[in-house]
C-alpha cells in the first residue's frame, strides 16, 4: 500500500478524504470574439454624419486635460499644449506635465491599488472591458476617431482601423485570450487526493505603459492589458497623441475600472524614464516607441537591477525598416498598389510602413511608371477633407527628420528623387510622398528608420536575386514587417527560409502594413523588439506571475518510504 506521502506525490487511490479544494477556478462566461467591423463612411451614411458632427465639436475647444493619480485631477507647472498637426495654430489639447514627485506618488498610488485590484475576480474585470468594448464600439466610437484625426492627423479610414476597430479589438481579443488561457490546468492525477491548479497573479509592483503618438489603439493596449491581469499601471502616454489617450482613459472609468489601478501620467520622457527605473517597485516596462528609447530603458533597467523586488519585465515594440521585395515574377499592378499604400498611409508613420523596395531591372520601368501615375494622385491635405489619402506629419521633430533625409538625397550624387521631395510646414507638418531611387543598396535610405513617407527604391540585375535578397537582412538590424511579391511558388518557399528572421509579421504577394488583432499578432525581431504580438494569444500572458498551487486532502501519516520496512 502507498503511503499517505507517496499518495500526494504520484496519486494513487484515496483511502479516507478530510477537506475539499479551496482554490476557485476562473469562471469567466464563455463566449466568442469577432473583430470589429470596419465602417465606411460613405456620402449619407449615419456615421459619417456622426463623425462630422463629432469633429466640429472637438475642434472647437481646446480640451483640458489633467493628470490623475487614484481619481485626482493634478494640473501642475506650465500648461502644455497638443496642436492639430495639419494646421498647428490650433490647440486641441492643454495638458501638464507630471513633476518627479508626482511621478513618484502615482507609483506608490500603482502599487498599493496593485494588491486590491488583483484580488476582483477575474469575471469582473472582464465585464469592465466588454462593457468598454461597447462603448467604444458605440456611444464613443467617433470621440475616439475625431480626436485621432485632429490630434494625430489621420484621415477617416486610418483613423477608423485604429482607434475605432484596432482598439476595440484589443479590448475584446485580450479578454478571450485571457479565458483560453484559463482553460489550461494542470494535471491532478487522483483529485480526491490531491488538486493541482494555476492561478493568473499580477505582478507584484507597478507596470509602467510607455506608448507613441502613431496608433490610439496602442496606448490602451499598452495601458490596460497589464491592468486586465491584476496589476497596477502608471500610463505615460505621448504628448501628441493625449486627446484620443484621455477619452480612452475616461471610457475605461465609465465602464467600471477602479481609481488608482490605472493612473494617466502625461510626463516628459527622460523624466519619467529616470522615476521609473529608479524605483524598486519596478515590476514591468510596456513600451512602444523608438529603438534609441527603447535602449535607453533598457540600459537604465540594468543599471539599477540590484534596487529591484522583481525583475522588471521588458516589453518594447520598436522600429523597422520595412521592405517590400519585387521578385520578376511578380504582379506589377499589386506591387504598385501594395507599395503606395503601405509607404505613403498615414504619411509613412506606421512602424510597418515600406521604407525600402528591392526592384527587378526587367519590371523597373513598369514599377516605377505605375508608382509615379498613382503618387500623383494622392491627395495630401486636411484629414478632416473626406477626400485626402493622407494629412501631415506629426510635428515639428518628425518634419525636421524627414525632411532632413530628403534634403540629403538631393545633394548625393548617388540618389535620384524620382517622385515628390516637396515640404512645407507654413501651416501644417507637410511633407508631400517621395519616391528615391538610390543606386546603393547600403544608403542610409535603404537602412535606417525615416518614419515619413519617404520611399526608396533600388533596382537590381534580375540575375542577382539570391545576392540581392541576402542584403534584406544584412543591411539592417530591423526585421519587423516585410513582403515578397512573386508568382513563382517555388521562390516564395525560398524565400519562406531565407527571409525567416528578416519580420516578424510576413507577407506573401500583401502589402507590409494592415495587421489585424486575432489575425496577424504583431510585433518583430532582432532590433525591433522583444516580439511579443500584441493582438495574439501570448501578450496577456506577459503581464501575470501565474502561481500554482497543490492542495492535499488526505492526512500524512507517515515518514518513511516503504522499501525502508522490507
Ligand atoms: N513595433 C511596433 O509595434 C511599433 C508600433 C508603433 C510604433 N512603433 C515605433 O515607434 C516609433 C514612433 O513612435 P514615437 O515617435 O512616439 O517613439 P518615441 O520613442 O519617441 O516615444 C515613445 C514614447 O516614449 C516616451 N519617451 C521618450 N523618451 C523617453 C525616455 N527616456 N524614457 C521614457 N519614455 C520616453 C515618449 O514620450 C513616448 O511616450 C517608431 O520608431 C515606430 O516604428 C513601433
Ligand atoms: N499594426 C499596424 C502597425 C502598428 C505600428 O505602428 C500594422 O500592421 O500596420
Amino acid at each position: 500500500m502507498l503511503s499517505a506521502w507517496a499518495r500526494t506525490v504520484r496519486g494513487g487511490r484515496a483511502l479516507e478524504r478530510s477537506m475539499s479544494s479551496i482554490v476557485e477556478l476562473p469562471k469567466i462566461q464563455d463566449f466568442g470574439v469577432e473583430n470589429e467591423p470596419v465602417l465606411e463612411y460613405r456620402q449619407g451614411s449615419k456615421e459619417r454624419a456622426a463623425l462630422v458632427q463629432e469633429l466640429q465639436q472637438t475642434a472647437a475647444v481646446t480640451e483640458e486635460v489633467p493628470i490623475v493619480i487614484g481619481g485626482k485631477n493634478i494640473k501642475e507647472g506650465e500648461p502644455r499644449y497638443q496642436v492639430m498637426p495639419h494646421d498647428h495654430s490650433k490647440k486641441i489639447a492643454k495638458f501638464y506635465y507630471a513633476s518627479e514627485k508626482t511621478i513618484q506618488k502615482a507609483i506608490k498610488v500603482s502599487v498599493d491599488a496593485q494588491e486590491r485590484w488583483d484580488r476582483s475576480p477575474l469575471q469582473e474585470r472582464v465585464r469592465i472591458w466588454q462593457t468598454a468594448a461597447e462603448l467604444m464600439a458605440g456611444a464613443y466610437r467617433q470621440k475616439l476617431n475625431a480626436a485621432t484625426m485632429l490630434g494625430q492627423s489621420k484621415s477617416v479610414v486610418q483613423a477608423e482601423i485604429d482607434s475605432a476597430a484596432e482598439l476595440i479589438d484589443f479590448f475584446r481579443f485580450n479578454v478571450y485570450f485571457l479565458k483560453e488561457n484559463a482553460k489550461y490546468q494542470p494535471i491532478s492525477e487522483n483529485p480526491s487526493v490531491t488538486r493541482n491548479s494555476l492561478r493568473f497573479r499580477g505582478i507584484d509592483g507597478f507596470i509602467a505603459a510607455i506608448s507613441p503618438f502613431n496608433f490610439t489603439a496602442i496606448g490602451g493596449n499598452l495601458a490596460y492589458t497589464p491592468a486586465l491581469m491584476g496589476n497596477g499601471v502608471v500610463w505615460k502616454p505621448s504628448d501628441t497623441a493625449l486627446l484620443s489617450n484621455w477619452r480612452i482613459f475616461n471610457i475605461m472609468r465609465e465602464a467600471g475600472m477602479p481609481d488608482g489601478v490605472v493612473n494617466f501620467v502625461p510626463a516628459d520622457g527622460p523624466t519619467f524614464g529616470r522615476v521609473i527605473t529608479t524605483s524598486p517597485n519596478l515590476a514591468g516596462i510596456n513600451f512602444t516607441g523608438s529603438v534609441p528609447t527603447f535602449n535607453w530603458l533598457w540600459n537604465e533597467v540594468g543599471k539599477n537591477l540590484k534596487h529591484y523586488h522583481n525583475y522588471p519585465r521588458l516589453i518594447g515594440e520598436c522600429g523597422g525598416k520595412n521592405y517590400h521585395f519585387v521578385h520578376p515574377s511578380a504582379d506589377v499592378q499589386t506591387v504598385v498598389n501594395a507599395t503606395i499604400r503601405s509607404a505613403f498611409e498615414y504619411c509613412g508613420q506606421k512602424c510597418s510602413a515600406c521604407s525600402r523596395i528591392y526592384v527587378p531591372k526587367s519590371l523597373a520601368d513598369a514599377i516605377k511608371h505605375g508608382l509615379l501615375v498613382e503618387r500623383a494622385k494622392l491627395k495630401i491635405g486636411d484629414p478632416t477633407d473626406f477626400k485626402i489619402f493622407s494629412a501631415a506629419v506629426i510635428d515639428d521633430k518628425a518634419f525636421d527628420r524627414i525632411t532632413g533625409y530628403i534634403k540629403n538625397a538631393k545633394n548625393n550624387s548617388k540618389n535620384t528623387i524620382i517622385g515628390g521631395g516637396e515640404f512645407d510646414n507654413s501651416k501644417g507638418y507637410f511633407v508631400q510622398p517621395t519616391i528615391i531611387e538610390t543606386s546603393d543598396p547600403h544608403d542610409k535610405l535603404m537602412t535606417e528608420e525615416i518614419f515619413g513617407p519617404v520611399l526608396a527604391m533600388y533596382v537590381y540585375d534580375d540575375c542577382d536575386v539570391d545576392k540581392t535578397m541576402a542584403l534584406i537582412g544584412s543591411s539592417t538590424k530591423f526585421a519587423l514587417t516585410g513582403a515578397v511579391f512573386s508568382k513563382d511558388k517555388n521562390f516564395l518557399q525560398k524565400a519562406l527560409q531565407e527571409l525567416k528572421m528578416t519580420a516578424g509579421n510576413f507577407y506573401l504577394n500583401d502589402k507590409s502594413t494592415g495587421s489585424v488583432v486575432g489575425q496577424q499578432p504583431f510585433g518583430g525581431g532582432r532590433m525591433s523588439g522583444t516580439n511579443d504580438k500584441a493582438g495574439g494569444p501570448g501578450y496577456v500572458m506577459r503581464w501575470t506571475s501565474p502561481q500554482s498551487i497543490k492542495e492535499t486532502f488526505v492526512p500524512l501519516t507517515d515518514i518513511d518510504y516503504p522499501y525502508m520496512r522490507d
